[in-house]
């Protein structure tokens, strides 16, 4: 038994209800330490993702919680059932797509999803019903008499999704759903998303993308080796970390000196002409620096306001320096 006392339920404080909980997660392959003990709590309809960088443990975690391989240690509540008591109960109530696809590419979308309706013990004409809806739901139809293998990434990626859809799970598992899609892919599977969430599906996701959690989570846990480092919305994330500021470009040498001897308290950089002013991006910081600048007679090319985003949470958080994959968004 854990020395921690147990706290996974079914039920929140607020008397809403908790699709996912997971107390003191943890697994190790050989002496590497891949999940350092994680806690979980996913309210029942909400979006909850799951970032980290390369090898952070995203895919561990998902396999752990859909009964896929078990933890050394720790408890969890999936869908009311107790991961380790009841792993049948977890995976009739959940759907799992992503990395680990069941696509078949050897045989038809249609066939695929005749196959899944199969398993899930439909009649024959309810598997035709039911296989036929969610081939047209997601735009599949005309390619449902194809081989799986000739779909592109994003029709697979559909395609799996709807083939855990035959089960009707009320929590689905996505595992880095849009990693190498194209943007317009990406926009569809987001809008897959939101749209199953509006079904009142419980959507846990894990994703390497800041854009994609910010877009779809209500909440985020960045994951850094093995360990939550920072949950919240992204909001709260990003109120985390300073790195507001407002940033004065010159194209004019002699004016950049100038209003950088003016503004004594910026930060500047000589090589581009840019003077960094902190400011949390308020309507109101925004004007008293405006004023300011005019009192001062100082007259920049360009005015750029940033505020914190996931970005710089993420490498703040993550310990990561990539400057290619930051400037690469
Ligand atoms: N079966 C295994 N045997 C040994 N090591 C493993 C095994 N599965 C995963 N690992 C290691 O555990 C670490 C976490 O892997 P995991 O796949 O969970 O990371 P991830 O966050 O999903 O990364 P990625 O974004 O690259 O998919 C990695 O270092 C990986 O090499």
């Amino acid at each position: 038994m854990p020395s921690y006392v147990m706290s996974t339920s079914t039920f929140d404080t607020n008397g809403s209800t908790v699709a996912v909980s997971a107390v003191g997660l943890r697994k190790s392959y050989g002496d590497k330490v891949v999940l350092d003990g994680i806690d979980l709590r996913i309210p029942t309809g909400s979006v909850f993702a799951l970032l980290g960088p390369n090898g952070a443990g995203k895919t561990t975690a998902v396999k752990i919680l859909s009964t896929l391989i078990s933890a050394d240690d720790g408890q969890a509540l999936v869908g009311g059932h107790d991961l380790a008591a009841d792993p049948q109960g977890v995976r009739a109530a959940i759907g799992v797509t992503g990395q680990f696809s069941a696509v078949d590419g050897l045989i038809t979308g249609e066939e695929n999803m005749l196959l899944m309706a199969d398993l899930h013990h439909l009649s024959r004409s309810d598997g035709r019903r039911v296989a036929a809806e969610l081939l047209e739901r997601f735009d599949l139809t005309e390619a449902a008499k194809k081989p799986a293998s000739t779909y592109s990434g994003g029709m697979k990626r559909r395609l799996d999704i709807a083939m855990t859809l035959v089960g009707s799970p009320r929590i689905i598992f996505l595992d880095e759903p849009t990693t190498g899609l194209d943007p317009r892919a990406r926009h569809t599977m987001w809008q897959i998303i939101r749209d199953l969430v509006s079904d009142g599906v419980t959507v846990f996701l894990t994703t390497q993308y800041l854009d994609e959690a910010d877009e779809l989570a209500d909440r985020i846990a960045v994951l850094n080796d093995g360990r939550i480092v920072a949950e919240g919305t992204a909001e709260e994330l990003k109120r985390l970390i300073p790195g507001g500021h407002v940033r004065l470009r010159f194209t004019d040498p002699d004016t950049y000196r100038s209003a950088a001897s003016t503004l004594g308290e910026a930060s500047h950089d000589d090589e581009a002409l840019t003077l960094q002013l902190p400011s949390d991006g308020s309507q109101r910081e925004l004007r008293s620096i405006l004023d300011w600048l005019d009192a001062a007679g100082v007259e920049a090319d360009e005015l750029t306001v940033h505020t914190p985003d996931l970005d710089d949470v993420f490498f703040a958080l993550t310990g990561g320096t990539d400057q290619t994959e930051e400037s690469a968004r």
